[in-house]
């Protein structure tokens, strides 16, 4: 067991967040975080990261986790290069020259690698952010919208970066409104909507269970139902 949420909740001011959320997250698997926007992704995600702290329920946590983060917004310093980013990160981290070298070159950033992050696209940077996640040793991977910016290459290799990620034993945990994305990716599945979990399991089990074709139909059903 990675986590095992237990009745989770983050409840803001205005009553929104996430509410009583229970699920288990298991080693080795690549997880989607799925719904629309306000559905309370990125809250559950800050509270696995412990930026946020429950209002009720709590996390249990299996032994030795280690975690990188891909942040949805992340602002870097404009002065400064991915070169000199990741060098940073990388001494904070204990990671030698040569893991950053492979890092940069694998999320494409390598040619570009002394120009200031003033002079990326947005597409750059959040391929800069990606990397940052990729760097150094962890077993749990949460990536909040990692194919925001991201042009279909990149979205394309992003899906190879995560399962690769899977190969090494690593659990992969992202969030997206795109719902073809997660179902070409995903092996389990939690759908969120408006703080709630509306449906969570081994995706193609969801699916047959309730007689949908994919995860856009079966969205589209659960959050009729809901309504
Ligand atoms: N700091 C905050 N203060 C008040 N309300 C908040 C705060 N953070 C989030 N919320 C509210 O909690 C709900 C869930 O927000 P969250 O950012 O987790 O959604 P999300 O699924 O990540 O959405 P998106 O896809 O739009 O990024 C939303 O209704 C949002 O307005």
């Amino acid at each position: 067991m990675i986590v095992k949420g237990q009745k989770i909740a983050r409840i803001y001011s205005n009553d929104r967040g996430l509410k009583d959320a229970s699920f288990l997250l298991n080693e080795g698997e690549i997880i989607a975080l799925a719904g629309g926007n306000g559905a309370g992704k990125s809250t559950l995600i800050r509270l696995l990261t412990g930026q946020e702290k429950p209002t009720s329920g709590q996390l249990e946590w299996g032994s030795e986790q280690s975690v990188n983060y891909m942040p949805d917004d992340v602002d870097f310093p404009l002065t400064l290069s991915a070169e000199e980013i990741i060098n940073l990160l990388g001494s904070l981290k204990k990671v030698g020259q040569a893991e950053q070298e492979t890092v940069l070159k694998r999320v494409g950033l390598w040619e570009e690698r002394k120009q200031t992050v003033r002079h990326y696209s947005k597409g750059m940077r959040q391929r800069l952010n990606l990397a940052q996640a990729l760097l150094g040793p962890s077993n749990f991977l949460l990536l909040d919208e990692p194919t925001n910016g991201l042009d279909p290459y990149w979205v394309a290799e992003l899906k190879k970066m995560v399962l690769e990620q899977k190969e090494l034993g690593k659990t992969v945990l992202f969030s997206t409104h795109l719902l073809s994305f997660a179902q070409e990716l995903a092996e389990e599945v939690l759908l969120l909507h408006q703080g709630n979990i509306i449906t969570q399991g081994n995706l193609e089990h969801v699916l047959r269970e309730n007689d949908c074709k994919n995860l856009e139909e079966l969205f589209i059903m659960k959050i009729q139902n809901n309504l």
